[in-house]
């Protein structure tokens, strides 16, 4: 089975939708889709708004209604998946950051809210986190998705691992000043879990935060698959997923875990 990954890793424009909209379908015109591979495209996290959390109320796309609508239309006009690219959101408990996996009939597949909140960037003081984990069904292939700052809780992603996750997708705003955790989070998520990471980051500048771009494409043994620069930019991968199992069966990880142990240890 084989996957046509696309990370769109664009700069965003603080609170203007209209202007980070036009600049998705810019770069999707110009994006190439085989016939006889699924493709899935990646864009970064709060792409509509950026972190404008303290005009969430005038914001925010309720219930993500108008994000899954435009992205649908987008993926039907070119056959696409779009997974991860977070929103702000309004839900009748609150705002959340919330990513949706779309599928090539234009169909809202899966969503997930931000589980861990990112303090540095008040997130919990604007929103509320997610309570559950995202897995689908991508045209036969098993996959997840989860937003920035989770990359850093390996206990989160190993239950998507322990679910039969072969590729998870990341969308990020991520800054300049720890792009080293950035990459090596996310190759270290994709070893111990022996899956294959498909990583979105914003690039740009907004007030006096830079962000990297250094979006990242990780094979299941840890092989730097796609490595952005620091400008826009889409770069395109091809998956095999027989690399999952071939690595799994090789490496048995998932078998020689003993997690009777670890529980005594934390008590
Ligand atoms: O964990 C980090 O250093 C960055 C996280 C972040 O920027 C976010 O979750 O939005």
């Amino acid at each position: 089975m084989k996957l046509r990954v696309g990370v769109l890793q664009l700069d965003i424009a603080l609170g203007d939708e209209k202007k980070n909209r036009e600049n998705i379908e810019r770069w999707m015109s110009q994006t190439y889709v085989p016939s006889d591979v699924p493709t899935a495209i990646v864009v970064p996290e709060l792409w509509n708004t950026g972190y404008a959390l303290e005009r969430a109320t005038e914001l925010a796309d309720t219930e993500g209604k108008r994000t899954a609508a435009f992205l649908g239309n987008l993926a039907k006009k070119y056959g696409v998946w779009f997974v991860g690219g977070s929103v702000l959101v309004s839900t009748e408990e609150g705002h959340t950051n919330r990513a949706q996996a779309i599928n090539p009939q234009g169909e809202l597949v899966a969503w997930y809210d931000k589980v861990h909140l990112f303090r540095l960037m008040d997130e919990d003081k604007y929103l509320l986190s997610g309570k559950k984990d995202c897995l689908f069904d991508l045209e036969g292939i098993k996959a997840g998705c989860v937003i920035c700052y989770d990359i850093r809780f390996c206990e989160w992603l190993r239950t998507y691992a322990l679910r039969g996750t072969e590729v998870l997708f990341v969308s990020a705003e991520w800054p300049s000043s720890r792009v080293d955790h950035w990459k090596t989070l996310l190759r270290a998520r994709a070893i111990e879990n022996q899956m294959y990471v498909v990583a979105c980051n914003r690039c740009g500048t907004t007030g006096n935060t830079h962000f990297a771009g250094g979006s990242m494409v990780i094979g299941p043994k840890g092989e730097i698959l796609f490595e952005g620069s620091e400008g826009e930019e889409a770069g395109f991968v091809t998956l095999n997923l027989k690399a999952v199992s071939e690595i799994r069966k090789f490496i048995t990880v998932f078998n020689d875990r003993v997690p009777e142990i670890y529980d005594t240890q934390t008590k």
